[in-house]
């Protein structure tokens, strides 16, 4: 079964369709790139898998449970990067990451080593004590993954995650998401395409709403572009030019 399922997904915002039938899944540790230009539709079909927002047609199940008649099953099992994370700006990182992390059904002893943990791996422990409205772009971003990992949840996804990152901890992330395949399941959104082709196996180009494409990352530059060698941003370009 794959952990990751959406059938027919399709939302509307009155007369404008921003989500238009899409159908994809993704296997249990599998890594998906989801691509596609400003205002394609990616935020919104992440909004709906994570049941943020419902959608107007169609099916989503994760790890097998439907995120509109069982949304708690399915949030449970999801850490969201929103591309606007909802930090409590007025909080320190480490208040606000252990509100989330209560949330998440932690406390005591787990709750502390869980916090550590993320801190580490997001390298923000020399910043707990700081008030979050007073951080750098960048910090508020890795604050905000920080969260998504809290708990460790078998399924990620990551609108942008490395908006607003410099380059090194942009390519820290990266080994990181990379290295969570196999034990997590990822949907990871970014403009950045090299960033795709160093971390997925599968990408999921979307174009005004509508998939473009959807394939192994291999076969995706065999098919859509003009050599084998075609490069993502060729094939990209090529797909959603129209
Ligand atoms: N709440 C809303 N009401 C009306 N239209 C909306 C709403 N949210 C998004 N849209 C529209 O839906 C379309 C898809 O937007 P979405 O934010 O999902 O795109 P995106 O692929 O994430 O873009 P970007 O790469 O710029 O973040 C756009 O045309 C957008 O203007």
């Amino acid at each position: 079964m794959p952990m990751i399922e959406v059938q027919y997904l399709t939302k509307r915002y009155r007369d404008r369709v921003a989500v238009d039938d899409l159908t994809f899944q993704v296997e249990e540790g599998q890594i998906l790139g989801f691509l596609g230009p400003n205002g394609a539709g990616k935020s919104t079909t992440m909004k709906m898998l994570t049941g943020f927002i419902p959608p107007s047609e169609g099916v989503v199940r994760v790890g097998g449970y439907d995120v509109e008649a069982q949304p708690l099953e399915v949030k449970r099992r999801i850490g969201y990067l929103p591309e606007m994370p909802p930090l409590y700006v007025e909080m320190t990182v480490r208040g606000y990451l252990r509100f989330v992390a209560s949330l998440k059904g932690l406390s005591g002893r787990a709750l502390a080593a869980e916090l550590e943990r993320v801190a580490n791996l997001m390298g923000v422990t020399h910043v707990m004590d700081r008030v979050i409205q007073n951080l750098s772009k960048g910090y508020k971003q890795r604050v905000g993954i920080a969260q998504a990992l809290l708990g460790s949840p078998p399924v990620l996804i990551l609108d942008e995650p490395t908006e607003g990152l410099d380059p090194a901890q942009r390519a820290e992330l990266r080994a990181l998401i990379k290295g969570l395949a196999g034990k997590h399941t990822v949907i990871l959104s970014t403009h950045i395409l090299p960033e795709v082709t160093m971390t997925c196996e599968k990408v999921l180009i979307i174009h005004q709403g509508k998939m473009a494409a959807y394939d192994d990352i291999h076969q995706l530059a065999r098919l859509h572009g003009q050599a084998e060698s075609a490069s993502l941003e060729e094939v990209f370009i090529k797909l959603t030019a129209a």
